[in-house]
């Protein structure tokens, strides 16, 4: 369990962040300059808060000296030393569960090489490797993939879940990405202007129409999760039944019977008050509406039940009226398969 409540006064700036969290990885959300590396950097001792707490499991690290705390960090730029091997900068960590690391991070044949060998996604996992291999007490990862490419962010975020399923270490994430957010995170705390204006669990917070305006309208969007039913080869596509319904989604998602996350951007979801025909869209799923809420803008967030999962549509102010929605009428919501990117879907059980 995290518990975090601190104030720290940076020039004109102000850090006042609360929120708690039970583990797993807690995702930092937030615009560039809303106080997430500040907030990470008091957790790690690296600035003194003026007041406040962190607590893990009830111990407040504030009380105690920053080289006694069991912090792993891992920074953007992976940080290794360039004069030593894989395997030394392991050891600089330290060698707890050396060899389930090493097997889990896949680093078992880099360990010879110099960090000038190394790939960008590898040199990434070498220094998540060093970070576990320290035995923390939490993991503290600052945007650890803002700095590789594509196919290396897509080949670590493969890691990172097998990290957040295997380990028992409490990982504070910062990232503002959110298809990395809705990934790999089951708390989700977002930050604005030095303050966490939400947290909770990330399903539950990215499906809150309420929470569109903050999460930022190109980012909402809800994330469900589902189980792999079949893949057709021929067609290549994989079928992921949800509670109520079954979606026809593109590619190969996982082995027969694996768990899938899968993030549904709300501006990909259209409304119709009748089941549709004749349509190409392969997914569409009858939903109820649980709330309405208009932004600012031209926009209204919708938030729909179908069975037990929550989406989130983005639509006109202008549709929604034509259409004469209100809370409670039964609508079918139409994805696109290939709305759903590759990207936004993950492994792992229920957020
Ligand atoms: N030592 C400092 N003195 C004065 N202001 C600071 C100091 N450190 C950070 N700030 C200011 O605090 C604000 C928050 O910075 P911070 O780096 O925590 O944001 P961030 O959310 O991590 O941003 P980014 O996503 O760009 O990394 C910024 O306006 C920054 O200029």
């Amino acid at each position: 369990m995290i518990d975090v409540a601190v104030q720290k006064r940076l020039g004109d700036f102000t850090l006042d962040a609360q929120f708690a969290a039970p583990g797993g990885i807690t995702a930092i959300f937030g615009r560039s300059g809303s106080g997430k590396t500040s907030l990470i950097n008091v957790v790690a001792g690296l600035l003194r808060p003026d007041a406040g707490h962190v607590r893990i499991d009830g111990t407040d690290l504030t009380q105690v000296p920053v080289r006694r705390r069991r912090i792993g960090y891992v920074f953007q730029d992976a940080r290794l030393f360039p004069h030593l091997s894989v395997a030394q900068n392991l050891a600089y960590g330290g060698t707890h569960d050396r060899d389930a690391v090493i097997d889990m991070l896949g680093l078992g044949a880099l360990l010879d090489r110099r960090p000038a060998k190394l790939s960008g996604g590898e040199t990434s996992r070498v220094a998540l490797g060093r970070a576990l291999m320290s035995n923390p007490q939490l993991l503290l990862m600052d945007e650890p993939l803002a700095a590789l490419d594509t196919p290396r962010k897509a080949e670590v975020m493969g890691y990172l879940e097998r990290l957040r399923d295997r380990s028992q270490v409490p990982i504070l994430y910062v990232s503002h990405d959110m298809s990395e957010v809705a990934r790999l995170s089951r708390t989700l705390v977002i930050m604005d202007a030095g303050r966490v204006v939400r947290a909770g669990p990330v399903a539950e917070v990215l499906s809150d129409p309420q929470a569109v305006p903050i999460v930022g309208v190109r980012d909402a969007g809800a994330v469900l999760t589902g189980r792999v039913q079949a893949f057709d080869a021929d067609d290549d596509l994989t079928q992921v039944a949800l509670s109520s319904a079954t979606l026809t989604l593109p590619g190969r998602l996982g082995a027969l019977g694996a768990q899938v996350r899968l993030r549904v951007p709300a501006q990909d979801v259209i409304l119709s008050t009748q089941a549709p025909i004749g349509i190409s869209a392969l997914n569409v799923l009858t939903c109820r509406i649980a709330t309405l809420i208009e932004g600012q803008g031209p926009g209204v967030a919708v938030s729909l039940t179908c069975g037990t999962d929550r989406l989130l549509a983005r639509i006109t102010r202008r549709s929604a009226r034509a259409m004469g929605l209100r809370v409670g009428q039964e609508v079918h919501a139409i994805l696109k398969a290939t709305a759903i990117a590759a990207a936004d879907v993950g492994t792992g059980d229920a957020p």
